[in-house]
C-alpha cells in the first residue's frame, strides 16, 4: 500500500487578516484550517456516487491523497499577500518593473477543475521607491492562484494588492489561461485562451500600457 504522509504545506494554516484585498475568497471571517478528515469522507462519498469502489486497492489511499492535493492547492486561502509584499527595498527606480511569464495553476470555483497559464505582473514603484524583490511579484499570484477561482478576480486581487501594499504610481497584471473546464468537459475546446487584464494609475496612460503591452506581448 502507497504511503501517504501527512506533512502538511508551510503556511496553509496561517490567519488571512480581516484587511485583504481578496473578495470573499480567503477573507479573515472565513479562515480555517483545511479540515482533511472532512475532505477524506467527501471524496469517498464522490467514489461511490460515480459508481466506484473506494475500498478497492488501488482508490484505498485517493480520499487521503486529494486531501493532502487540497491542502496544497487551496493554500492561498490561508496566506496573506501583505506578509509577501511587507519585504521592500529603498531603490530609486521610476520605471516600470515586470515579471512576466510567470506560469501558474488555479482552480476554477465552478467546476472545481483546473485553469492554467501565465500571469504578466508589472508595477511603476512609488515616488518613495518602495520597490520589492521580483520573487514577491510570483508569490502573489500563487496566494491568489492557490483558491477556488474566477480568472477576472484572480487577476484583479492581483492588481488590487499591488495598490494596496506598493502604493505603485501604476499596476498592471495580465492574465492568459486555458480553463479545463472548456477542454476536458462542457463545450471541449481545448487550446482555446482566456485573456484578462486590469490597470490602476499610470498604466492607464495609453503610452505606458502600450508599452507595457509591448513588452509582455514580445516573448
Ligand atoms: N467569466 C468566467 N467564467 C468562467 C471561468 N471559469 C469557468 N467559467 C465559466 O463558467 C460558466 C458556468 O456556466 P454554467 O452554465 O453555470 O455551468 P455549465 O453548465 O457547466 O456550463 P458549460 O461549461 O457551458 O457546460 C461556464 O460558461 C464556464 O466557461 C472564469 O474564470 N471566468
Ligand atoms: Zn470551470
Amino acid at each position: 500500500m502507497t504511503h501517504i504522509d501527512d506533512d502538511d504545506f508551510s503556511g496553509a494554516f496561517g490567519v488571512v487578516s480581516a484587511g485583504d484585498s481578496g473578495g470573499s475568497a480567503g477573507h479573515g471571517k472565513h479562515s480555517h484550517k483545511v479540515d482533511r478528515p472532512r475532505i477524506e469522507a467527501a471524496v469517498r462519498e464522490i467514489l461511490i456516487a460515480v459508481g466506484e469502489d473506494p475500498d478497492r486497492g488501488g482508490l484505498l489511499d485517493t480520499p487521503k491523497r486529494v486531501a493532502k492535493a487540497y491542502a496544497e492547492v487551496f493554500a492561498g486561502l490561508h496566506q496573506d499577500p501583505a506578509d509577501v509584499l511587507s519585504t521592500t527595498f529603498d531603490l530609486d527606480h521610476e520605471e516600470l518593473v515586470l515579471v512576466k511569464d510567470i506560469p501558474f495553476y488555479s482552480t476554477c470555483e465552478h467546476h472545481l477543475v483546473p485553469f492554467h497559464g501565465m500571469a504578466h505582473v508589472g508595477y511603476i514603484p512609488s515616488h518613495d521607491g518602495r520597490v520589492t524583490g521580483l520573487s514577491k511579484l510570483a508569490r502573489l499570484v500563487d496566494i491568489y492562484a492557490r483558491r477556488p477561482q474566477v480568472q477576472e478576480r484572480l487577476t484583479t486581487q492581483i492588481v488590487e494588492a499591488l495598490v494596496e501594499h506598493l502604493n505603485p504610481r501604476g499596476a498592471i497584471v495580465v492574465v492568459e489561461c486555458e480553463h479545463m473546464c472548456m477542454s476536458m468537459r462542457g463545450i471541449r475546446k481545448p487550446g482555446a485562451k482566456t485573456v484578462t487584464s486590469a490597470v490602476r494609475g499610470q498604466l492607464h496612460d495609453p503610452a505606458t500600457r502600450a508599452e507595457a503591452m509591448s513588452l509582455i506581448l514580445g516573448r
